[in-house]
């Protein structure tokens, strides 16, 4: 089956709880505003009429100014975030790579977590069965595949939670920067796998501020600022546009 990804006029508004400003005169009206004078809500559009398509052997590159929107619109590509307005087609399967440490239970054994995390990614009891050993094997963990998660070091979680995340090969990859982890010899491997599965996708979503990584891995960009679709066309392109809104003043974010 053919894969595809096409955005509709996509657009987010988030509420945002504003505090007025209690300078701390004194502990009472601390204590008081805190009491009576709880946030206000306001929504903002945070993406404000997004539209692309991505056909097979599409790589797009995400860019913009830090806080343009760019994670935000991951998010509404991966499922996490509905739009409030515009829809998504989507052909395919789709794997996010935004945060491979989500959903980690620390109580739980690192045998139990590829569980959870495995089933949140949509992965079956067989298919899970079949992947354990050699999840537990690329993460070197084998031998604590019955400890408790907090036992672990930060770089064994994160060792366990890019070998799950990139067990399987989808059709759409959806990421958030390029993700490594782990010591040195470790990142190689993962280095290796990340660019098997990029390789293995017949599209691929990636937002960053690497250029060479850009140049590198995707063929079209996406340029957003302040929550709107600027350029979508080659990534020398959108690189180039990118680097002329740097000149430019910051546009104020729908979401300030
Ligand atoms: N859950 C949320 N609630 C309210 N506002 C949000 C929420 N998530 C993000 N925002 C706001 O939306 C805007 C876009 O954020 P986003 O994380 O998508 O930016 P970004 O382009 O990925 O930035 P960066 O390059 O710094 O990672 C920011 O102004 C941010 O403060």
């Amino acid at each position: 089956m053919s894969a595809l990804l096409n955005a509709h006029h996509l657009t987010l508004e988030l509420p945002i709880f504003l505090q007025a400003d209690r300078s701390a005169r004194s502990w009472f009206s601390t204590l008081w505003g805190a009491a009576f004078d709880p946030p206000k809500r306001e929504f903002r559009t945070i993406l404000d009429d997004i539209s692309f398509s991505a056909a097979e052997g599409d790589r797009i590159g995400i860019v913009g100014r830090n806080g343009a929107g760019k994670s935000t619109l991951l998010r509404v590509l991966t499922g996490a975030y509905q739009p409030t307005r515009g829809w998504l087609d989507i052909a395919g399967s789709r794997q996010a790579l935004l945060n491979i440490s989500l959903g980690f239970n620390g109580e739980a054994t690192v045998r139990e977590n590829v569980i959870l995390r495995g089933t949140a990614m949509g992965l079956r009891t067989r298919q899970l069965r079949e992947l354990m050993e050699p999840v537990l094997e690329f993460a070197e963990l084998g031998e604590k595949a019955n400890h408790r998660l907090k036992t672990l070091s930060s770089g064994q979680r994160l060792r366990l939670g890019f070998s799950i995340a990139t067990a399987v090969q989808q059709d759409i990859m959806i990421m958030d920067e390029w993700i490594g982890a782990g010591d040195a010899s470790f990142i190689k491997k993962a280095r290796d796998r990340m660019r098997g599965r990029v390789d293995g996708a017949k599209i691929v979503i990636l937002a960053s501020h690497n250029f060479s990584l850009l140049k590198d891995v995707c063929n079209k960009g996406l340029v957003i600022e302040a929550g709107r679709l600027e350029y979508f066309g080659s990534i020398d392109e959108s690189l180039k546009e990118y680097e002329r809104i740097l000149q430019r003043a910051p546009v104020a974010s729908p979401a300030d």
